[in-house]
């Protein structure tokens, strides 16, 4: 159904909308031109959540996002936010979520209590910002300049005005993208925390890291499509990639009865080194039984487990950044 020709999806009033979920898709399709940018997408996130998009340049994320955001009209199916219609009810759902500005956003001369003075003047009920920055770790930084702060603070500041309404839905895109590994990993217990507080968060990455590792559920977006959603363990275990196991061994290995094993696909013997290929769920146990057998010593055993960059490669065929075949 085309939103605003009837009962939206998740719409007020809508019984799937109570409750447990923050917003709804049901076949958006949206085009630009010849270019059919999101085609057919439907799924929900759930209240309180960290929910990952993820996909290769091009794919339709930010196109899809704003869409949902009520920045971009949809040409159909339905979308509802918060159990409000966002091309209807644009105002309301502005209110109620918060959306990442982009440094370039800001005047290069605007101090941090300046920029949350100004976004906290755009909405009705604003949080109190300095307990905001208080909790972001940016409590002393009121009077800089935001150009003088690290890349982290900087992000963080972004997160405070994107959290400025109190949001109860929040859309952070590219989050950590260019900051050192601390400030990252600082990064994602903020965002944590604002999940923990109760806020959706909806996070656009490119990083496979940051997805598995803050993500509750994710979403892989591939030619406007959604190719594949769910937990990331649900995911791998989905797509059926495979993981290996690799060991040395002194003396002749029991190839055959590895290559024997369920769940192993291939067995590599290369320079003394063993490689097991395998993704049944008792792969690592069954493998380690052959080698408990063997008399002769095995030693520098180690495992790779399949990761949501495999899933990734699986199901688009493309690197993340690049687009290209892989
Ligand atoms: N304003 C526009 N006018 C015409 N085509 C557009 C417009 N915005 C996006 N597109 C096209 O729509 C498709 C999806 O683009 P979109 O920006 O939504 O993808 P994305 O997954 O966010 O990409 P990226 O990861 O590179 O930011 C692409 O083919 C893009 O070229």
């Amino acid at each position: 159904m085309r939103s605003g020709e009837g009962t939206a999806f998740c719409a007020p009033g809508d019984e799937g909308c109570s409750g447990s979920v923050a917003f709804g898709c049901e076949n958006v399709v949206k085009h630009y031109g010849e270019v059919r940018a999101v085609d057919g997408v439907s799924f929900e996130a759930h209240r309180g959540e960290i929910f990952g998009i993820i996909g290769p340049n091009g794919a339709g994320k930010t196109t899809l996002v704003e869409c949902i955001e009520g920045l971009r009209t949809h040409d159909s199916g339905s979308i509802g936010v918060l159990g409000l219609d966002p091309q209807r009810q644009t105002r309301l759902v502005r209110e109620r979520t918060g959306v990442q500005f982009q440094t370039s956003a800001l005047p290069q001369r605007m101090k941090v209590g300046e920029a949350l003075d100004l976004f906290a003047a755009c909405y009705e009920q604003p949080a109190d910002w300095r307990d905001l920055l208080a909790r972001l770790g940016l409590e002393n930084k009121t009077g800089s300049y935001v150009e003088t702060l690290s890349g982290g603070q900087r992000q963080r500041v972004f997160i405070a005005l994107a959290l400025v309404n109190d949001p109860d839905l929040v859309f952070l895109d590219e989050l950590t993208t260019g900051l050192d590994p601390q400030a990252r990993l600082a990064i994602w217990d903020v965002i944590r925390d604002i999940r923990d507080g109760g806020t959706t968060v909806v996070l656009t990455t490119h990083l496979m890291e940051e997805a598995e590792r803050l993500c509750d559920r994710v979403a892989i977006v591939d030619h406007g499509r959604i190719v594949a959603l769910g937990t990331v363990p649900e995911l791998i275990a989905a797509a059926e990639v495979e993981g290996n196991m690799s060991f040395a061994v002194d003396g002749s290995p029991p190839l055959d009865r590895l290559r024997a094993l369920p769940g192993v696909s291939y067995v590599e013997h290369l320079e003394g080194r063993v490689v097991v290929h395998g993704n049944s769920a008792r792969f690592a146990q069954e493998v380690m039984g052959v080698l408990a057998a063997v008399d002769e010593r095995v030693h520098d055993l180690r495992s790779e487990q399949p990761s949501l960059e495999d899933v990734f490669l699986e199901l688009t065929g493309r690197q993340m950044r690049e687009g290209a075949p892989a």
